[in-house]
């Protein structure tokens, strides 16, 4: 039986990028680049100025306070008229072209103006507060390397350079499954015996976090047919997540009517809890992600092995959450023999992670998985783990580093 390390490494090992698709470029954002992109001109375009204030020429300003005559004006977005001549300046705006002649701009802060003329009052060295031409980016440079996330700053670059359509790797298109007679859909009544389907939304929605795109196929009921129809319609899409049906009951006929329709199975059962019986397989280069019903089990086995592939597959580089060290607050039991997940509560606290156990661990409490915003990691044979130890701990949700205010 693979360790989850083990058995998310066999996962990773197996799923490739999809292919790339070229998107507006605010749909690239939070995408990721699937070719270099190289500068096609400079940039900046020409020498610039970086202040509000004066062209000069430098060696006019040796003595200080120097007087110069104002004899023009230059606009962000204007046009140079003339050169800066000896003992005169020209009155410039932040990101306007600079004049020949001129090789340093004096803020109008460090200027005294009477109108016509102006006095220099501060030092002025030559170069200062001028933007040279291709200082940023040099042709045919390579701005943003294939791979990279796309943020607001790659945005930046890539508006800079006019690139309005943008090659990208492409969504991942997931297909949920949930399976079993005991669930109806929300909207419906739940009755006693019946629960209603939240796995197919949780995963929905863990699915969109992620970046891809969650297909609903919808509910399988626990025959062969059933399952045969839904995972076929599954089974078109670039992955296929089911839910239920992969532990020992008699009606579990996931990984047995995936066998028969030609997915093979990779593993089954991994050494951990929650999220023992996970299963998963491969038809021909799509993933199947087989995790178990309990919605705990659910989500944290999505979270521990789909999520990595899915945002692999999207070609993400960091496709895995790293854990980081933390002081557990209260006493952790465990069985030995399985690495135990334990749902916390994370409160930064001096600089330093500290997880309390966020309530009843059994698998079946969907509180405490609210509750939580982080795993902490009880090794394999452990049987308690003391208050006050160090554990390995993964948080789970993006705002735990957040102070509320
Ligand atoms: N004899 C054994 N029994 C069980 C084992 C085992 O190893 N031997 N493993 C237990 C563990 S651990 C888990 S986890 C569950 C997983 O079982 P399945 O994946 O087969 O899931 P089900 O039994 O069908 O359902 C489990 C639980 O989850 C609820 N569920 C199912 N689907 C949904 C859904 N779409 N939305 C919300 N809740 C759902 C279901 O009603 C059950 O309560 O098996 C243990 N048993
Ligand atoms: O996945 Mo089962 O919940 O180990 O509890």
């Amino acid at each position: 039986m693979p360790s989850f390390t083990e058995a998310r490494n066999i996962i990773l090992d197996r799923v490739t990028p999809l292919g790339i698709e070229r998107v507006g470029i605010l749909e690239a954002a939070g995408r990721v680049l699937a070719e270099d992109v190289v500068a096609p001109w400079e940039m900046p375009l020409c020498d610039n100025s970086a202040m509000d204030g004066f062209a000069v020429r430098a060696a006019d300003c040796a003595t200080i306070p120097a007087a110069l005559k104002v004899t023009g004006y230059i606009p962000a977005g204007g046009e140079v008229t003339g050169a800066v001549e000896s003992g005169c300046a020209i009155r410039i705006m932040t990101g306007a072209p600079l004049p020949p002649g001129c090789d340093a701009v004096v803020p109008v802060e460090e200027t005294e103006d009477d109108g016509a003329a102006i006095r220099v009052v501060a030092p002025v060295k030559e170069r200062q507060h001028i933007r040279f031409k291709g200082e940023d980016v040099a042709t045919g440079e390579t701005v943003i390397p294939a791979g990279t996330l796309i943020q607001p700053p790659e945005v930046s670059m890539l508006a800079s350079f006019g690139k309005a359509l943008v090659p990208v790797f492409r969504k991942a298109r997931v297909a949920i499954l949930s399976t079993g007679d005991e669930l109806v859909e929300l909207g419906e009544p739940p009755v006693p015996g019946k629960i209603i389907n939240s796995n197919t939304l949780s995963l929905a929605a863990a699915v969109r976090q992620c970046g891809a795109e969650p297909i609903v196929i919808g509910i399988a009921r626990d025959n062969r047919e059933s399952h045969r129809e839904k995972l076929a319609e599954g089974l078109k899409a670039d992955a296929l997540i089911t839910s239920a049906g992969v532990s020992a009951g008699d009606r579990d006929l996931v990984r047995d009517v995936l066998a028969e329709m030609g997915v093979e199975q990779i593993f089954w059962k991994v050494d951990m809890k929650p999220g023992g019986p996970t299963a998963f397989g491969m038809h021909g280069a799509k993933p199947v992600f087989s995790l178990p019903g309990n919605p705990v089990s659910t989500m944290v086995t999505f979270e521990l092995f789909a999520r990595p592939a899915l945002l692999r597959m999207m070609g993400h580089r960091r496709v895995v959450r790293p854990f980081v060290k933390a002081i557990l607050r209260e006493d952790a039991k465990k069985k030995p023999g399985k690495v135990n997940f334990l749902r916390v509560q994370v409160t930064v606290q001096e600089g330093r992670f500290v997880a309390s156990t966020a309530g009843d661990q059994h698998t079946g409490i969907l509180r405490t998985m609210v509750r939580a915003n982080g795993l902490a990691l009880l090794p394999l044979e452990a049987s308690i783990v003391h208050a006050g130890s160090e554990v390995d701990l993964m948080l789970l949700r993006d705002d735990v580093t957040m102070l509320e205010r």
